[in-house]
């Protein structure tokens, strides 16, 4: 688990991350977003201690990173897979590692597999293209067998079979109950991969929640029905306040109601429904609707 208590780090006059608060549990994929500049990063290796708060604590598993006898072994990060030696050797590079932190050595082979890149690790990182540098970066990360990872954009540069590759790999993570943290910018790709989300903007944070509530408090998340009865549907539903738009002669779409409530009205108007689901908004769409306010600030101050 990763706790951030009232954590703030400033860089001169500019807040990167400002009094953030929240814990990112084990046995889940939480996906960390939030607009450019937002504080995303700074957060991440205020975790890994490789910057220091101005104030606030982050802890993992309760400790902060200085004080982890092993730290490889508790945490394992990748803030960016060009970090690597170019002249050496991704396996070279592994081994080193695992040396340097009383890893067997025989781990090297088993992360290498893992990741897909037990062919390549022998040529030089420098010469490797980016999504084998992601997985390089992915296999040291897991070289410690750690209960905690971190990724930073980890599906940045990828073909759609090397997204698709992170995206499971972030899954049985999270299933062998290991606390999964995940920073990225692609949407669609959130929402298929994220259990929980953590969206900050300008350093605050703006939502901690599950994925399935924030797509639900969406404003575009409405309510599908298909009836016979449309016009008198459509009608009683406006009476109790339900914003209706109608898309065909049959179909129409409320917002502002739960499907329960939109079924219960038609049953006490006594109209037959011949379908009734939930049209969800996209994470696309909520994380818009979510970061407005931020985004807009960024492009003024960018602007003034
Ligand atoms: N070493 C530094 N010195 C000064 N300012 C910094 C430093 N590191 C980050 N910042 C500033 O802190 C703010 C947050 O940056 P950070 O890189 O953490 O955001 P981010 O959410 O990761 O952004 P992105 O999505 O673009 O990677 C930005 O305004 C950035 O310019």
């Amino acid at each position: 688990m990763i706790s951030l208590k009232g954590l703030c780090k400033r860089y001169g006059d500019r807040t990167a991350v400002d009094d953030l608060s929240l814990e990112v549990r084990a046995g889940a994929v939480t996906g960390f977003l939030g607009p450019n500049g937002a504080g995303k990063s700074t957060t991440m290796r205020l975790v890994l201690g490789l910057d220091r708060p101005t104030a606030g604590t982050a802890l993992i598993g309760g400790v902060p990173y200085h004080q982890l006898r092993n730290p490889l072994r508790t945490v394992g990060a990748m803030l960016d897979a060009r970090a690597l030696h170019p002249g050496r050797s991704g396996y070279a590079h592994l081994t080193a590692l695992a040396r340097s932190n009383g890893i067997a050595r025989g781990r090297v082979a088993e992360v290498l597999e893992r990741v897909g890149m037990a062919e390549g690790a022998r040529r030089r990182a420098g010469a490797l293209s980016l999504g084998m540098s992601q997985r390089l970066g992915i296999a040291a990360a897991l070289l410690g067998d750690p209960a905690v990872l971190m990724f930073d954009e980890p599906v940045n540069g990828l073909d759609p079979e090397g997204v698709r590759w992170v995206r499971h790999l972030m899954r049985s993570l999270a299933d062998e109950g290991r606390t999964v943290f995940v920073s990225s910018h692609l949407m669609s790709e959130m929402q298929l991969t994220a259990d929980h989300l953590v969206v900050i903007g300008r350093g605050r944070l703006i939502m901690d929640a599950p994925l399935a509530e924030v797509i639900a408090g969406s404003a575009l998340t409405a309510v599908a029905v298909r009836t016979p009865h449309a016009d008198d549907l459509s009608a009683r539903l406006s009476a109790a306040g339900v914003t209706v738009e109608r898309l065909g002669e049959n179909e129409l779409v409320a917002t502002g109601a739960t499907i329960e409530r939109v079924g219960d009205l038609a049953y006490e108007a006594g109209i037959r429904l011949h379908e009734l689901r939930t049209r969800e908004a996209s994470l696309e769409q909520a994380y818009q609707e979510l970061t407005a306010g931020s985004v807009e600030y960024a492009t003024r101050g960018t602007g003034a």
